[in-house]
């Protein structure tokens, strides 16, 4: 029996994907608020849903602790910034994800992103479809889900929408990138205010991973070019899931960025990252520090020395819970190179096309091991 039949599948999202025979394919996968707002029974959970391997780590068969935790104001004050620097280095080489402090970032600005992303999914769908532009397109844009490349593979538990804010593209319309929701009305002022804000941090942050190397403090921003330098927002929305047990909210991967902001609300402990082999669920404090991990581009300018973390996203039962990523990526027509750090001048990463590598990122993925980097390995 197909999903469709087994529920009401009343709403889908279509999905373009390219098979692997190389063709470009559309189908159609459940819309999961819909389905959680039918509230499904516990032992009638649709298949399409059930992760492999069947059981996602639980609260219970997971390690669970609290990110190293970065004082941005520390890092600006003479006095302490060279121990911040050091925890800083640490964080980045050790765990790859980071909270972060005392980031300058009003807490007005961020319960604006709150309450839009908020208003956002409390539409109708036909009211998100009205209000949205379509993007139909390979690459993970736009209202719907990602890494679905088959008919029949296990779906994620998530509703996304993913926006490109940066660069402002003069032509939008004609390419597409219309996106952005027209509800509520303040959603894109909202969160380009907070991008605006997220674009210091990290531009101050690339500098501070640089030096905290004993690099050149602009061996990576330059790499990041100001006008043509790439930020995409998605919005990542988990309905309350009756089978936290088979289902995973997102399924095991790395971020194909350079940095990695988030902002979590809803709930909290959710978010896991492999450290020593082991998934750590994050244990993230409900106040308005964000998370910061690093991504695969970043880890290849370091030379591998910088870890783009292994990491998921668990469900949870009867909660519901939201996060904003916004990923910088140096330009998409820019090549990255790696910076060898400290004495061993061996180098293990090569130079790659940002383009390119994405392309390959999301043509490959998902993957179940940290495969898409291999892509700019020196074999
Ligand atoms: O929701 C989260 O905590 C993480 C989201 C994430 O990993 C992503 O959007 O790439
Ligand atoms: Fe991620």
């Amino acid at each position: 029996m197909s999903i469709n039949e087994e529920y009401n599948v009343t709403h889908s999202h279509e999905v373009s994907f390219i098979d692997e025979n190389g063709e470009l394919k559309t189908t159609k996968v459940p819309v999961v608020q819909e389905l959680a707002r039918q509230g499904l029974i516990n032992d009638h959970f649709p298949k399409r849903f059930i992760a492999l391997p069947p059981r996602t780590c639980t609260v219970d068969d997971c390690r669970s602790a609290t990110p190293p935790v970065i004082d941005i104001a520390k890092l600006k004050r003479d006095g302490t910034r060279e121990l911040e620097l050091r925890r800083l280095a640490d964080a980045a080489k050790e765990w790859g994800v980071f909270l972060i402090e005392n980031h300058g970032v009003d807490d007005m600005v961020l319960d604006d992103v709150k309450d839009v992303v908020k208003g956002f999914f409390g539409l109708s769908f036909e009211e998100k479809k009205a209000n949205v532009g379509s993007y139909k397109s390979v690459d993970n844009m736009g209202y719907g889900k990602n890494f679905v490349k088959s008919e029949d593979q296990p779906l994620d538990w998530i509703d996304r929408l993913t926006m490109k804010a940066a660069p402002v593209d003069p032509d939008e319309a004609t390419n597409g990138l219309l996106i952005w929701p027209k509800k509520p009305t303040n959603f894109r002022q909202a969160v380009e205010k907070y991008v605006e804000k997220s674009r210091k941090i990290l531009d101050g942050l690339l500098q501070d991973l640089a030096e905290s190397l004993s690099l050149d403090k602009n061996a990576f921003l330059q790499q990041f070019e100001p006008k043509e330098s790439e930020i995409k927002v998605r919005v990542n929305y988990y309905p309350p899931c009756p089978r936290p047990d088979l289902a995973i909210g997102i399924m095991p991967h790395t971020d194909p960025s350079g940095l990695t902001l988030l902002l979590e609300f809803g709930t909290t402990s959710a978010l896991q990252v492999q450290k020593d082999k082991f998934w750590t669920t994050l244990q993230l404090p409900n106040d308005n520090s964000l998370l910061v991990n690093i991504g695969d581009l970043l880890e290849i300018m370091s030379n591998g020395i910088l870890n783009s973390p292994w990491h998921q996203v668990r469900t949870q039962l009867e909660m519901e819970r939201f996060s904003l990523a916004c990923f910088y990526n140096p330009p998409a027509k820019s090549e990255i190179r790696p910076v060898v750090v400290g004495d061993s001048p061996e180098k293990i990463y090569k130079k790659v096309g940002v383009e390119d590598y994405v392309s390959n990122y999301y043509k490959i993925s998902p993957t179940t091991s940290k495969e898409a980097i291999m892509y700019a390995k020196i074999i």
